[in-house]
């Protein structure tokens, strides 16, 4: 949806209107979250905007048929998200989780309220001081399950733009962990890779 949005027209009527409006919304609530990520990286706020972290936005409609045997399958396996930041909203069937200490929890759905998600891009840039967050979906019997996730990340724009872990946090005590890579080669890496659940940041490590 960002930055060259499709022609409206090749967008599905039924919800043509409200994904334009939602992506603008996201895009909005995008610069505030980077704005308060990099303050939290003592950075100054528009450090991470200043890269164009903002500027990137895939959007992703999630179908999930209801499942007769939920515990042979997933509905979605194991990963990290590959860009720098992510938007999910989840409908009220529930099945989210994380990994978190080893453990799966839930992410219970809650009204109103959006996930975000750290992805592994963003994990690189600040050499590991933030963390992509492992996810998977649990298939289930109740119904359909929807969900809708919008991606911060500049692939779809043919950006050679290398991006590695950002100078202000990295010193002699603490050098940087990644090469530098762009976010195309980063996402065709990834996605191309074997589905193993191991990060694609791996293959970037130093
Ligand atoms: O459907 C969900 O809740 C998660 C979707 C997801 O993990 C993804 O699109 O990367
Ligand atoms: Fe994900």
């Amino acid at each position: 949806m960002a930055p060259s949005p499709p022609p409206p027209e090749e967008l599905p009527e039924v919800c043509r209107d409200i994904q334009i409006e939602y992506s603008n919304q996201v895009m909005k609530l995008g610069l505030v979250l980077f704005q308060l990520l990099s303050e939290a990286l003592k950075l100054d706020p528009n450090h991470l905007a200043d890269m164009d972290l903002d500027k990137g936005l895939a959007f992703f409609g999630h179908y999930y048929p209801a499942c007769p045997q939920p515990d042979l399958t997933m509905g979605g396996a194991k990963h990290s998200d590959y860009g720098f930041l992510t938007v999910l909203l989840q409908d009220e069937i529930g099945g989210l989780q994380i990994l978190h200490d080893q453990q799966w929890v839930d992410v219970p759905p809650t009204p109103g309220a959006l996930v975000i998600n750290i992805g592994d891009l963003l994990q690189m840039i600040s050499n590991d001081k933030l963390k992509s967050v492992e996810h998977r979906v649990l298939a289930n019997k109740k119904g359909p399950r929807v969900s809708v996730a919008c991606f911060f990340s500049t692939s779809i724009a043919p950006l050679t733009k290398k991006y590695g872990p950002i100078k202000e946090l990295v010193s002699d005590d603490n050098p940087p962990r990644y090469r530098e890579t762009t976010v195309h080669d980063y996402i065709q890496y990834s996605f191309y890779k074997e589905v193993d659940g191991v990060s694609g940041l791996v293959h970037f490590k130093l």
